[in-house]
């Protein structure tokens, strides 16, 4: 079963748009486990455990398991998510770009070592940077595209003189991945909610390629504009703080399933008001 096969199963038998994004910081966790970097994996699962059945995807941010050293536990936790939810597609959020023959080795890292169903990727160095990982078939390939951050207008925003129609830079990314970067159908995009009329420039451009959007809650997106701006094709839309530190007490699970079931009747709202 492909990625986009996977996605668009568990968004129907979930009735969701939501991906829970699993980025812990033991300095949040709740306070029986604080600071304790040996609890990520137990954090996690827990996130997992509470939310399996109300997502589309989960999608682990690699930065916050190597930062501590806690691989081990990202590979046990890509386990314990084939095993309770074998139906939600995974998403290894790890931003890689290089040259081919190190993209070969992130490539194998993502998809080999943890078993994942796609990953986010910088598109910045070129095509040969995400070859790569398109011969692993079936699996997907989110490219940065029109990033929720600040700073994402310091390169994405920029005309490109010298392309027919001078569109963006994120608006011609996103025509390479809709066309001829598409070579297997596995490409999709990062396009943040904190940027609503750019999901919708971007869906214009590539109609049927899957958006993942992160951006709603901790920085703010707006949910409802998000969905409408993104409607007509496949969608994932992460939150990550806002559902895993919904609570410091020993009901910080319940309290993160309460987040993530309110968010996705949010999401489903605007997606029927589209
Ligand atoms: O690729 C991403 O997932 C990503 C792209 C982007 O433009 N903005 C963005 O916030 N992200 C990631 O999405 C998550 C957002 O987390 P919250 O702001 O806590 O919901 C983090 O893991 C970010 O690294």
């Amino acid at each position: 079963m492909t990625f986009l096969d996977m996605l668009r199963d568990a968004t129907a038998r979930n009735h969701s748009l939501l991906c829970v994004g699993l980025d812990p910081e033991p300095a949040k966790f709740p306070t029986h486990w604080r600071g304790d970097a040996s609890k990520i994996f137990d954090f996690c699962a827990a996130m997992v455990d509470a939310t399996a059945d109300v997502v589309c995807a989960f999608k682990p941010q690699i930065a916050y398991f190597a930062a501590h050293g806690a691989e081990a536990q990202l590979e046990k936790l890509m386990a314990h998510m084939r095993s309770v939810a074998p139906q939600v597609p995974v998403i290894l959020d790890s931003k890689r770009g290089d040259i081919g023959s190190t993209a070969e080795q992130y490539a194998k890292e993502a998809f080999e070592r943890y078993g994942a169903d796609a990953v986010t990727l910088s598109p910045f160095m070129g095509l040969d940077s995400v070859l790569p990982y398109l011969q692993y078939e079936g699996k997907g390939a989110f490219l940065l595209c029109r990033t929720s951050n600040p700073g994402g207008d310091d390169f994405q925003a920029q005309t490109l003189a010298n392309v027919p129609g001078q569109p963006t830079l994120f608006e011609h990314i996103a025509q390479l991945a809709q066309g001829p970067w598409n070579t297997n159908g596995q490409l999709g995009l990062v396009v943040g909610a904190t940027r609503p009329q750019e999901i919708e420039r971007v869906r214009a451009v590539a109609p049927t390629l899957p958006l993942l959007i992160p951006g709603v809650g901790a920085q703010g997106g707006d949910a409802v504009a998000t969905v409408q701006a993104a409607q007509g094709g496949p969608m994932v839309i992460n939150s990550s703080r806002a559902i895993l530190y919904a609570s410091a007490g020993m009901d910080f699970a319940t309290a993160a399933r309460a987040v993530a079931l309110e968010t996705r009747i949010a999401l489903n709202h605007a997606a029927l008001q589209a």
